[in-house]
């Protein structure tokens, strides 16, 4: 081979790395890419170690029932993972039905604003997110409403990404994101003209407790909608193969126990709302929401592929494969509570905080 061969063949070769590597697989808005994987708040070297302490809470189940713990717990997993969602996924932490002729994006579009819509918002209303995530949902629904949008999520980097986000897409003047507790709001009484939770209060030990604490900060007559995690009406206790599946789902999305359906309108009437509406987004017409996760199993291996490659070169954290391995299985839990309809990740609840509370 003649040098000119050579050259173009390490070229090609090169090329070849970096568009799989970099390129390949970019989020939503090319939000994270994969040489910038990291474990967000915790040092490269630190992370495997976080991996292990995670899965050691689910040695003492009983602990992750105690809030005191929960935070801490979370607060662990958002780190390991925020990078890979926000690279795999974009920068929406949820599901959303599929909708035929619609891509992904547009999809999860339409089902945040469907949110905004069912609280009735008008433009300069202060409404808040419960566990925003980085932003994702927070900036769709400040550009559909105009409403000012003030997002709490306890993961300190998440706080750094959606600000980062809300800067890159102007919408900085409308989004606002505190680091804190949902179960301890550092927001006065009667403060907000309405509220949303999307897949995030599934992360509360005790539903109880974040419900009384966003109904203690919305002001009298104002709206909270809720996409609730649940297990359906199909879900039986005693099949083991429904209880391997939600154990599963557990697991690896650091929660501290699925609820069933029927406890989210039961506890948002004990904490003194009146229940307005509620619905299981994922029945049917709805169309699958798991389609996207089954469609991106391929993805998946290539991701696979990528992450051990960095971490071998050094680039990404070594635990970073671990993390990765656990998102695998999950999403094949998450598809198969799909499949068998024990699993909804939308169970929507609409409430109001009555006039006269
Ligand atoms: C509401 C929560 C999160 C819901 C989803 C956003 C995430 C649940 C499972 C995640 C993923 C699973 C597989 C990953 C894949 C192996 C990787 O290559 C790319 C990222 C994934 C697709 C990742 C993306 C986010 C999820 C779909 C919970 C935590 C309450
Ligand atoms: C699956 S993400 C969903 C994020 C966002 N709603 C979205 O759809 O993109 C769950 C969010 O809840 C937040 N969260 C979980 N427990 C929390 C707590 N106790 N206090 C505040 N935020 C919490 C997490 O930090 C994360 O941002």
């Amino acid at each position: 081979m003649d040098s000119l061969a050579l050259f173009c063949t390490g070229a090609l070769l090169a090329g070849g790395l970096y568009w799989f590597v970099c390129i390949l697989g970019p989020a939503e808005q090319k939000g994270k890419r994969a040489v910038d994987l990291s474990g967000g708040s915790i040092s490269a070297e630190k992370v495997q170690d976080k991996y292990k302490q995670y899965w050691s809470f689910f040695r003492r189940p009983k602990e992750i029932e105690t809030a005191e713990k929960v935070p801490d717990f979370v607060d662990t997993f958002y780190n390991l993972v925020t990078d890979i969602y926000e690279w795999g996924w974009g920068q929406s932490f949820h599901f959303s039905p599929s909708i035929p002729g619609k891509s992904h994006r547009d999809a999860t579009r339409l089902h945040e604003q469907m949110a905004v819509d069912l609280i009735d918002v008008k433009p300069g209303d202060r409404i808040l997110d419960v566990g925003c995530g980085v932003g994702g949902p927070m900036r769709a629904i400040a550009a559909h409403s105009r409403a000012k949008v003030v997002g709490i999520t306890i993961n300190e980097y998440q706080v750094n990404r959606a600000r980062l986000h809300n800067k890159k897409a102007g919408l900085d003047s409308l989004c606002e994101v505190v680091c804190g507790n949902f179960l301890e709001m550092p927001f006065p009484d009667n403060s907000f003209d309405g509220a949303y939770s999307i897949e995030a209060t599934c992360h509360a030990p005790k539903l109880e407790e974040v419900y009384s604490e966003i109904f203690r900060v919305l002001k009298p007559g104002s709206l909270y909608v809720s996409y609730e995690w649940v297990t359906t009406e199909k879900y039986k206790a005693e099949n083991p193969e429904h209880v391997e599946i939600i154990q599963g789902i557990e697991r690896g999305d650091a929660l501290p126990g699925l609820r069933s359906y029927a406890d989210i309108a039961e506890t948002a009437r004990k904490v003194g709302f009146e229940v307005v509406k509620e619905r299981d987004l994922a029945q049917p017409p709805a169309e699958p929401w798991w389609t996207r996760l089954k469609m991106g199993r391929i993805a998946y291996w290539r991701n696979h592929i990528v992450i051990t490659l960095l971490a071998a070169l050094g680039i990404a954290p070594q635990g970073t494969v671990d993390v990765h391995e656990m998102l695998f299985k999950t999403a094949d839990y998450l598809t198969k509570g799909g499949d068998t309809g024990i699993f909804s990740p939308m169970h929507m609840v609409l409430c109001r905080k009555p006039l006269a509370s």
